[in-house]
Parts: structure tokens; sequence; C-alpha cells
């Protein structure tokens, strides 16, 4: 996949593009993105994702952006595996989300991409005031020499919708839920990582650097545990111990992860740390990029009287794992 931005790419003469911020790249986005990678297979011409960074709401809405499901590096590897041929970056700011839509059809879709086919969900918006809508982009398409497909939006019914419910109680009697960013960032916040794999259609993980700790997990606690290192606007499983897995390398390793402030050492405010300790693995991380995936919840934190205690529970949570991950 080739990334492109608006200053430094060569106009495409004719390409399939789907548009979307794209955060978690869930079922509904990787049902666009891979019907994009389709109809630009079968007309011959490469398909595109257009995306923002930082997440618009960012600058429309001031410090109220939600906090993200994947950093922007993750999203590029994410369509990078859906196979599609460019990303087309939209470095987004003041001026650009005082862009007038008809001007980012005519400037950035027509213009810097040559769409034949523009691809989004049903409720996609852009432009200033989010004025820019599919009726906007089926009224243009004649002009613009591209065709509008907007039917592709993904919702989830029975067990899974009905599940959803029960974590959510105000979406109880839908009977359906549209797969979403916003919803799925309520349930990984809420530690409901199993429902948010089934809306993601892949495990919820963060890529990260090791950092160290106090140095106690090795040596007084028999547990070394690797720090992944995440940026301020992530979305967090709620505190707790989780099942889960690491990817380090070539090699994927079965893990216990903790989400929390250490409250049996810092019992007033610690520092909120992702602590992964890796089943089978004897090596150093530090300063390695790792992947670390929630796989399931398994208990909240909890302030131990002491370090044995700890210990004998942190033995519990590693069957509990290997439990999960049969
Ligand atoms: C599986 C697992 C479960 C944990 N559960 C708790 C817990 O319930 N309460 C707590 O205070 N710390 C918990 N921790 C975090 C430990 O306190 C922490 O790993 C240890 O103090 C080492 O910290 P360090 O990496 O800064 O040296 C857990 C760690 C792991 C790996
Ligand atoms: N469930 C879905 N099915 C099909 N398309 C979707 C779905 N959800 C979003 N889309 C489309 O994917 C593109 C990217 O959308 P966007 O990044 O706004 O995702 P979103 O999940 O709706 O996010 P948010 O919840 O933050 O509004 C848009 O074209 C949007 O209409």
């Amino acid at each position: 996949m080739k990334l492109l931005t608006p200053a430094t790419q060569t106009p495409l003469a004719a390409s399939v593009v789907t548009i979307g911020t794209f955060d978690g790249v869930h079922l509904g986005h990787r049902n666009l993105l891979e019907h994009a990678k389709r109809r630009g297979d079968a007309l011959g011409i490469p398909s595109v994702a257009i995306t923002f960074n930082p997440h618009p709401a960012t600058i429309v809405r001031g410090g109220t952006a939600p906090a993200l499901i994947n950093s922007f590096e993750e999203r590029l590897a994410l369509f990078e595996e859906l196979g599609v041929d460019y990303c087309y970056l939209v470095e987004f700011d003041l001026a650009r989300s005082q862009e007038l839509a008809s001007d980012f059809v005519k400037g950035t879709l027509v213009g810097d991409l040559g769409a034949k086919v523009v691809i989004v969900g049903p409720d996609f918006r852009f432009g200033s005031k989010r004025a820019g809508n599919v009726d906007l982009l089926q009224e243009m398409a004649g002009d613009c020499g591209f065709v509008v497909e907007s039917d592709l939006l993904v919702k989830l019914v029975g067990e899974i919708a009905a599940s959803v419910g029960k974590v959510l109680p105000e979406l109880q009697d839908e009977g359906e839920v549209v797969v979403s960013s916003t919803l799925i960032r309520r349930l990984i916040s809420l530690g409901s990582v199993e429902l948010a794999h089934r809306l993601l259609g892949r495990d919820f993980y963060i890529v990260g650097l090791v950092t160290s700790g106090d140095g106690r997990g090795g040596s007084e606690l028999g547990y070394p545990t690797a720090n992944v290192s995440y940026q301020d606007n992530r979305v967090l499983p709620v505190d707790g111990v989780y099942a889960g897995w690491v990817q380090y390398q070539q090699s994927r390793y079965m893990a216990a992860v903790s989400v929390g402030t250490r409250p049996t050492y810092y019992p007033k405010e610690g520092n909120r740390l992702i602590e992964a300790f890796l089943l089978d693995f004897d090596g150093d991380l530090y300063g390695r990029e790792i992947q670390v995936g929630f796989t399931h919840f398994l208990r909240p934190q909890k302030t131990f009287s002491n370090s044995k205690e700890l210990v004998d529970q942190i033995e519990l949570d590693v069957e509990d794992v290997k439990v999960k991950q049969r």
C-alpha cells in the first residue's frame, strides 16, 4: 500500500475511493474497504482509502475528541492487511474543517484521485458543518463522472445484538446493532473485549514500545511484565486483568495482561499501566515493539495486603489464561 498526501501525490487518473476516519477498522469499515478493493480489481484501477488524521473531532470539537481504538500507524497496518492499494491521508486542520463539501468532492475526489466509484456508509458526513452527505455525492456524481455506492451498512442481529444489549441496556430492545467506532469504544472501555472482538472482526490490541516499570515483577514476584507504552488519546479497557496475547517479531505468546495502577503498591495514585506477563517466554523486551491483544476479561484489579497474596492470585490468573486460550 502506498501512502499519499495532498502535498506529495501526483494525481491518480482513475480510482475507486472509500472515505472515513475508520477508527478501529471494524466490520463496517472492512466491508467498505474490501468492496473498494474488489471494485478496483474488477475495473483494473486502484482502490484508495481516504482517511483523516488527527481525528476530525479533535479540531471540530476542541478538547472533546473521543479516545481512539487505534493509533494512526495501526490503522494504516489494518488497511494494508485488507489489500487497499493507496491510503490518501488528509491531514486534518482548521482549514480542512472549513472546506466546503462540494470543494472536497471537486478537489480531492475528482482532482487528486480521479474517482470513478465512491463507496461510503449511508450516514457518512463530510465537509464544513458536516453538510456533505450521500445526497450531495449523488447530486454531483453525474457531472463529476463517478457513481456512488452507499448500501453496505453492517448491522448485527440475534445473539450478538442481545449480548451487546446486556452490556448497554439502552440498546436492549433494539434487536440489532449498527457496528460503529463509538459503540466499540464503549465496549472496550467497559472491559467487554470479547464483544469488541465480534464488532471489530479481530481482537482489540495496542502496539507500543516496552518501557521499564519498578523492576519488582521479575525479581520480587517471579512474574516479569512487559509494560507497553501507549498514547494518551487511546481508549483503554477498564482496569482489570485480562487473558490475551503478545506478538513479538514473528512469535505470538499467551499473556496475562494487567491494566491498572498497581493499587497494592500505589494505594493513592499510580500511573495507569498496561503490563503483560508472557507465558513461555524468557528474554529481554525493553525498548522493543510489541503488540498486546485482549481476548477475555478475567477479574477487576484488587488491593492485596502483601506481595505473596498478589503472587498467589497471579498464579490463578495464569491458569485462567491457559483455559481461555485453549
Ligand atoms: C496477571 C497480573 C495480575 C495483576 N493483578 C494485580 C492486582 O490485582 N493488583 C495489583 O496491585 N497489581 C496487579 N498486578 C500488577 C503488579 O502489581 C505489577 O506487575 C508488579 O507490581 C510489578 O510491577 P513493575 O512492572 O513496575 O515492576 C498484576 C500483574 C499481572 C501480570
Ligand atoms: N456499520 C457500518 N457499515 C457500513 N459502513 C459503515 C459502518 N459504520 C461506518 N461506516 C462507514 O465507514 C466510513 C467511515 O466511517 P467513520 O470513520 O465515521 O466510522 P463510524 O464507525 O461511523 O465512526 P463513529 O462511530 O466515530 O461515527 C464512512 O463512510 C461510514 O459511513
